[in-house]
């Protein structure tokens, strides 16, 4: 649906962390640290404060065989998975439905000790874009989510220290063609993940708290989340 409030925001949004999360390591600017790999995952992340809070951007790349990228888009964006994958969440409610591509979320994260809880508001966006290096191939699909407001839920009016969040989730499939004449199977696919978020703690934590969580929390993550999608799509008909 391209008549809502938020569609001009969200398509300077989409386009942008497209861009951002398509170029390498290297394109991205210095100062990207590795700080986690394990095995075809790797983490990446800039260290930067803003008003002495601690925001560093992260980009992580993953590459998961056996699933395609509108699978693993599908399980980060729809509702129904998320507590399934998301270890952090204590509470999550769609606010707003504004299309079937668009939903807006409100989610408390669970209490990490010595700082406040932290909640998140904002739009969440799934979307297909067209496979620009070859035509024929599998589409890439993304979901971007972005911090927004809503009238119903200020930030910080209750228990928990608003945080401020862009994420985008980018996901490029590879089918390796079987021998001729032999079905495609799972085993012929494999999905490249780029993951990147800049989250901003809202009030005041600790640097070193923050830190060590994000450190602790995001290889976690990933690897479970992925492992998520592929253990609720190895028996089911491949989604391209
Ligand atoms: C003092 C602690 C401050 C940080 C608290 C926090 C804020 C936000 C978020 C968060 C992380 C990922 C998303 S998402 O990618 O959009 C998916 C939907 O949930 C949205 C929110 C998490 C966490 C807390 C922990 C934490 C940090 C990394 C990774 C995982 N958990």
């Amino acid at each position: 649906a391209t008549n809502h409030r938020l569609w001009p925001e969200i398509e300077r949004m989409v386009e942008a962390q497209v861009m951002m999360a398509k170029m390498g390591i290297g394109e991205c600017g210095s100062g990207w640290q590795l700080f986690a790999e394990d095995g075809e995952m790797k983490m990446y992340r800039r260290e930067e404060e803003v008003d002495g809070m601690v925001v560093d951007p992260l980009k992580a790349v993953h590459v998961v065989k056996g699933i395609t990228g509108h699978e693993v888009c599908h399980h980060f964006f729809s509702p129904q998975y998320r507590y399934d994958w998301e270890t952090t969440l204590e509470h999550m409610t769609v606010l707003e439905t504004i299309s079937d591509d668009t939903l807006v979320f409100l989610q408390t994260h669970k209490r990490i000790w010595p700082a406040s809880q932290r909640d998140g508001l904002f739009w969440s966006h799934i979307r297909k874009l067209p496979n620009e290096k070859d035509r024929d191939g599998p589409d890439i699909w993304t979901v971007v989510n972005n911090s927004t407001d809503h009238p119903d839920y200020p930030p910080n009016n209750g228990k928990c220290v608003r945080v401020f969040l862009t994420v985008c989730l980018l996901c490029q499939t590879t089918v390796d063609p079987p021998k001729e004449g032999m079905p495609l199977t799972r085993d012929n696919l494999s999905c490249k993940i780029t993951y990147c978020s800049v989250v901003n703690p809202g009030g005041w934590a600790p640097a070193s708290v923050l830190r060590a969580v994000y450190k602790r929390e995001y290889p976690k993550f990933l690897k479970r989340f992925t492992a998520y999608v592929k253990n609720q799509t190895q028996s089911k008909p491949i989604m391209f």
